[in-house]
């Protein structure tokens, strides 16, 4: 994917997405959720693909290995750039989920990056202590997530900003790192814990960003974007 912000179109009709895009000029990241995909189905991925954009399909599957494997052979043919799953699933479980793909993605194309989710952006220590029963620190376990995703063969996973660099540090800066709850100072946190802006997203190494409804919730969703995509950017102009 470009590394432009992953705009997250977590609305309920294609109608609502096309109307919103039809504000922006480009061929932008954008990644279709569970709500869009189980409304709209795969037709979703294959408009936003024709109309250009590149596609983070983000349906975190966590399942035994064998359905995990025939899922990702089936999402792979459907041409999208970059797909998740949730890394406590463990090893095998992503190890068939690589086999899948490698096996679903048509002659001739690229296989779908994949990714795996450490902890949710809306965990934080203390519920991971007391709801998983994890006793170590919330960035161990977000360490030890990205290494088993990594020695799974994954090409990188979702986090936090706050635990991008102790993974560029471990498991590599070409290893993906793509973190959701991006926060502008005067956007909500909602239900996000693990929040941080788009400088410090870049100053921490993240690879990528996801940013929901700091865009489609404001009043100018196009000015909010751009906002974002320049802070993002930083100095360099990358
Ligand atoms: O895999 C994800 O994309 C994801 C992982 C995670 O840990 N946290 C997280 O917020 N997300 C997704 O990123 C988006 C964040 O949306 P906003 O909070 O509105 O910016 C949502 O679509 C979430 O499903």
């Amino acid at each position: 994917m470009k590394t432009s912000p992953i705009i997250a179109l977590d609305f309920d009709s294609s109608q609502k997405v096309f109307d919103f895009l039809s504000l922006f000029e480009g061929d932008m990241n954008v990644k279709v959720g569970m709500q869009l995909y189980y409304k709209e189905g795969p037709a979703i991925v294959h408009q936003l693909k024709e109309a250009g954009f590149d596609v983070f399909l983000d349906l975190k599957l966590h399942d035994i290995p064998n359905t995990v494997k025939s899922a990702m052979e089936v999402l792979a043919k459907l041409g999208v750039d970059l797909v998740n799953v949730h890394a406590a699933g463990g090893k095998s479980m992503m190890e068939a989920a690589l086999e899948g793909l490698d096996k679903g993605t048509p002659a001739g194309n690229r296989r779908p990056s994949i990714i795996g989710v450490t902890q949710l952006t809306s965990t934080d220590e203390k519920q991971m202590r007391e709801e998983q029963l994890i006793d170590t620190s919330l960035r161990e376990s977000v360490l030890h997530y990205a290494k088993l995703t990594q020695a799974s063969g994954l090409d990188g996973v979702v986090c936090s900003v706050h635990e991008a660099s102790l993974i560029s540090e471990e498991c590599g800066v070409n290893f993906l790192k793509v973190t959701p709850g991006i926060r502008l100072p005067e956007s909500g946190k909602h239900d996000q814990i693990r929040i941080a802006t788009p400088e410090e997203a870049r100053r921490q190494g993240s690879t990528h960003i996801v940013v929901g409804r700091a865009i489609t919730n404001a009043a100018d969703p196009r000015a909010a974007y751009e906002t974002i995509h320049s802070k993002w950017k930083g100095m360099d102009g990358e």
